[in-house]
């Protein structure tokens, strides 16, 4: 059974930017482009992508918190423009942009308040609040203030939250953002847990581990659009065939120094990330078919003023897949 269906969803923007020099000046973002793709019931679907690629529009969409302009979508079986409330019901949503938690109750207390808007029966939410932080992990810290949480502990409450009702389908929005890698590890022990108790989940990263560990299945997306859905073996499969290189330089004085690396014969895609700009630090992906060569890459990034730190070939990652599709790192770029 499918638990969600995303069938040519597109969403633009419009809003005015508020520079002084520009005041007032149209900008519009076509943040999702004929966006499709279906999660089957108790899967746990990765949506992979940077910075504004679209991912946090589509869970609104998909938590009927915003209305698509054109497409239509299914969760739970049910249609989330002319079935809103159904659609709530089946859903337990984790922002990270809207904690929303009232700083000065506890924790515990959040959680019984949360449950009395969704009109949880008292007896019954006071179990299933235990129940929650219990597995989340928070008992000891239970009946804290929250504004004495860290942002661990909040991410915590934040899915407990959305776990309150028990829905089947969960929707969390990059669930590990800024933690420190113990409590993303929970996070994602959880998340686990989670689909072993037959939960759908359908989470958004731009970390290209996390994806990994966690999905049955990726769909990778940048700009509004999806350019490829498969397990992240399958993914992974599909640039077997090409070898990557992973080049760290120093002393690069701009991009001028690798690009022309692109009309080199073989050489299907590449992407860098700055290390440390003051230092001209590159980390250089690229990736060749069967015609490429590692000696004409070498002798090519020689023939520049920078020095060579290391050349890797390297196993393709998730992040390959995506520089092979999109030409760019799934991380920021100075
Ligand atoms: N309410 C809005 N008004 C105008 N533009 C918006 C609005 N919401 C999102 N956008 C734009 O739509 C695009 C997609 O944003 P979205 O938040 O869905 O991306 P994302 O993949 O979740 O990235 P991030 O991890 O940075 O949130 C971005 O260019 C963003 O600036």
């Amino acid at each position: 059974m499918l638990a969600v269906e995303a069938r040519n969803i597109s969403k633009t923007f419009i809003s005015r930017e508020r520079s002084s020099f520009y005041r007032g000046r149209k900008k519009v973002v076509e943040a999702l482009k004929n966006v499709s793709f279906e999660i089957s019931s108790g899967e746990v679907f990765g949506l992979l992508g940077p910075n504004g690629a679209g991912k946090t529009t589509m869970i609104k969409i998909l938590s009927t918190l915003l209305l698509p302009d054109s497409g239509e979508a299914y969760v739970n079986g049910y249609d989330v423009v002319r079935e809103p409330e159904k659609v709530r019901e089946s859903i337990g949503v984790s922002l990270y942009s809207d904690r929303g938690f009232y700083w000065k109750l506890s924790g515990r207390e959040n959680l019984l308040y949360f449950a009395s808007l969704y009109h949880l029966e008292p007896g019954w939410a006071k179990d299933r609040v235990d129940e929650l932080l219990s597995l989340l992990g928070l008992e000891e810290d239970a009946d804290r203030l929250v504004e004495e949480y860290s942002t661990g502990m909040k991410s915590k409450l934040n899915i407990a939250r959305a776990l309150l009702h028990d829905p089947p389908v969960l929707f969390l929005d990059e669930p590990t953002i800024g933690l420190d890698p113990n409590s993303a590890r929970k996070i994602r022990e959880i998340i686990l847990e989670l689909k072993k108790k037959g939960k759908t989940v359908l989470l958004t990263t731009h970390n290209m581990f996390e994806a990994d560990v966690l999905s049955d299945r990726v769909a990778i997306i940048n700009k509004g659009k999806i350019l490829a859905v498969g397990s992240p073996s399958d993914l992974k499969r599909r640039i077997s065939s090409k070898s990557i290189l992973e080049i760290e330089l120093i002393g690069v004085k701009d991009n001028g120094a690798f690009e022309t690396l692109r009309g080199l014969d073989g050489v299907v895609s590449m992407a860098h990330q700055w290390l440390d700009p003051s230092a001209g630090r590159v980390d250089l992906k690229v990736i060749l078919d069967e015609k490429g060569s590692l000696r004409e890459v070498l002798e090519h990034l020689l023939r520049t003023d920078n020095k060579m730190l290391s050349v890797k070939s390297i196993e393709p990652t998730l992040e390959d897949v995506f520089v092979y599709y999109t030409g760019e790192r799934l991380e920021s770029q100075a």
